[in-house]
This record gives C-alpha cells, sequence and structure tokens, in this order.
C-alpha cells in the first residue's frame, strides 16, 4: 500500500466538547493550525455550549482499548497529549494502554473542572493521576486551581508557584508547567516552567480582558505536543504554545452567548517575553 509514515502524527486522549471550543476539539484544531496530522481517542462525551456542560459519558473502558489498538497498529504517533479522564477507571485504563505502546512525549493536562464549574474528573481521580499517570509524563501542564490540589496546598505568591513546580516534580513527572491565566488580578499572565534539567523560567504576555476563554489549557497543551511531533525542543514548544495561546485569545472570534471559544486560525502573538526566575 501507498501510504509511509512521515507526515508528523499527534494524539489527543481526551473528552469531546459537542461545542467545539475545548477538549479534543480544540486539540484537533490546535494540530491543524501547527500542521501536525492529529487523531483522537475519545475518553468521555461532553454535551457542552459555551454556557457550561450539560451532561456527560464516559466511554466503556474497552472501546478506549480499541482505539490505541486502532491507531498502534497503522500509524506512527510522535507526541500524546491527555485531557478530560473522567474518573480512576479511565485514568487506569488510559495508563495500562500508554505502557503498551510509544507514542513519543506524553503531555498530561491535569483537567479537573470545566470553567463554568462542572466536574470533569471525579476528586477521588487526582491520587491516580499522581501515582500513576504522572510517572509516565514528560510535561504536566496544571492551572493554579490544579495545581493547588495536586500540592495539597493554596498557592498565593510566586514563591508558592516555585515550591509547588518543585512538589509536583517530585511525583514523576519530568518538566512541570504552572500556568498562571486564572490569577485575574495580575495584568500579566504568567506562566513558569521547572524543566527537567532543574533549570526554570517565567513566560508572561499581556493578559487580555474577555470572556472567551474557553478552551485555553487545552489549545496550550495541544500546541506543545504539536511542536514537539515537529521535532522542537521542549523549551521552543512551549514558547510558541504561549505565543499561540496570545494569538488565539487577543484575535478574537465571536461563538455563542457565554465563554466563547479561542481562535485556532490566529498568528502567533509577539507579545510573550521570557523572564528568569524570581
Ligand atoms: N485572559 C488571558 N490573557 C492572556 N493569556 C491568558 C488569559 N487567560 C489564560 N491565558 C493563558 O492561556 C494559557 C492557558 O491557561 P489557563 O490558566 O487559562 O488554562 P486552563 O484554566 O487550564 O484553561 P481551560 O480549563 O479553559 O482549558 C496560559 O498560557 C495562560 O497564561
Ligand atoms: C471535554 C472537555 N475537556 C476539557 C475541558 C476544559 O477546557 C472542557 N471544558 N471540556
Amino acid at each position: 500500500m501507498g501510504s509511509v509514515n512521515r507526515t508528523p502524527q499527534v494524539v489527543t486522549i481526551a473528552g469531546s466538547d459537542s461545542g467545539g471550543g475545548a477538549g479534543m476539539q480544540a486539540d484537533l484544531k490546535t494540530f491543524q493550525a501547527r500542521h501536525v496530522f492529529g487523531m483522537n481517542i475519545v475518553v468521555a462525551l461532553t454535551a457542552q455550549n459555551t454556557y457550561g456542560v450539560q451532561a456527560s459519558l464516559p466511554i466503556p473502558t474497552y472501546f478506549i482499548d480499541a482505539q490505541f489498538q486502532s491507531l498502534d497498529a497503522d500509524f506512527a504517533i510522535k507526541a500524546a497529549k491527555t485531557g478530560m479522564l473522567a474518573d480512576s477507571e479511565h485514568v487506569e485504563a488510559v495508563v495500562r494502554n500508554l505502557q503498551q505502546v510509544d507514542f513519543g512525549p506524553l503531555i498530561v493536562d491535569p483537567v479537573m473542572v470545566a470553567k463554568g464549574g462542572a466536574t470533569l474528573l471525579e476528586p477521588e481521580a487526582v491520587a491516580t493521576i499522581k501515582s500513576k499517570l504522572l510517572p509516565l509524563a514528560d510535561v504536566v501542564t496544571p492551572n493554579l486551581p490544579e495545581a493547588e490540589i495536586i500540592v495539597g496546598r493554596p498557592i498565593k505568591t510566586n514563591a508558592d508557584t516555585i515550591a509547588a513546580a518543585q512538589t509536583i516534580q517530585q511525583f514523576g513527572v519530568k518538566n512541570v508547567i504552572i500556568k498562571g491565566g486564572h490569577r485575574s488580578e495580575d495584568d500579566q499572565a504568567a506562566d513558569y516552567i521547572l524543566l527537567e534539567d532543574g533549570s526554570s523560567f517565567w513566560l508572561s504576555a499581556p493578559r487580555i480582558a474577555t470572556a472567551n476563554t474557553h478552551g485555553t489549557g487545552d489549545t496550550f497543551s495541544a500546541c506543545i505536543a504539536a511542536e514537539l511531533a515537529k521535532g522542537q525542543p521542549l523549551k521552543s514548544a512551549i514558547v510558541t504554545a504561549k505565543a499561540f495561546l496570545q494569538g488565539a485569545i487577543s484575535q478574537g472570534i465571536f461563538v455563542g452567548h457565554g465563554h466563547g471559544p479561542t481562535n485556532h486560525w490566529a498568528k502567533l502573538s509577539d507579545k510573550v517575553r521570557m523572564s528568569e526566575t524570581r
């Protein structure tokens, strides 16, 4: 047969957002925008729009196995990311499958709660993510509330953020990114990055006053996966993802009545600044 696996290929292992702005739809749109071939393993379905999540339905785990097997039998996947994983049983199913395949670097976005407050991960599953998924991960990308839950203490200051990243790295994940999008009192959206070699830095860009931030975290981690699949080093993949997010939030589109999606057609912003750890 004619095809060979030369085009960079990436998979998202996540939940479906019927509203198209978050979850695996945001991931696939990001993969398309960043010129990698995107695939998906569905872990859960949601009935969702820009107002919030109206219903959700985890997929039977045997069907997660089937999707992993289909992809592993054919494609040459060069990076993978996880998003909504629903509950402990589904985290375990994903872990079991990841141990049997080589899908390249793994980015774990520890999605817990949607912006409207809906639960996307049962609280009891956080322990399973910490003990079983993080040791397999190359990068983890919690937002501030997720980082607080993972470390079990409040994060108020930059020093708290730095200490939290160090604690999270001790769970076995190589690189940690704590996203600052939720610190709405700051005029910069600043993310803290702790790399495997112990070096660290802040990435910041001007905070944009907008309600259209549905799916920002998904888009960010998907962009990192896309850039890694193309062979970019991790540090530049993270900088590209920040520039893609800044563009996707600032070059807005107008969809729905609530927290609208970001613009996956956007150009990379030149407003991202890197600074030393302080
Ligand atoms: N209003 C904003 N202006 C500029 N950058 C932002 C804004 N909100 C978030 N970001 C950036 O977007 C990226 C995603 O961070 P965020 O904290 O929003 O993720 P998240 O809470 O996981 O998103 P979601 O749960 O909706 O997927 C980070 O780089 C963050 O700094
Ligand atoms: C399915 C799904 N995954 C992730 C998020 C978080 O943005 C969401 N709202 N919905």
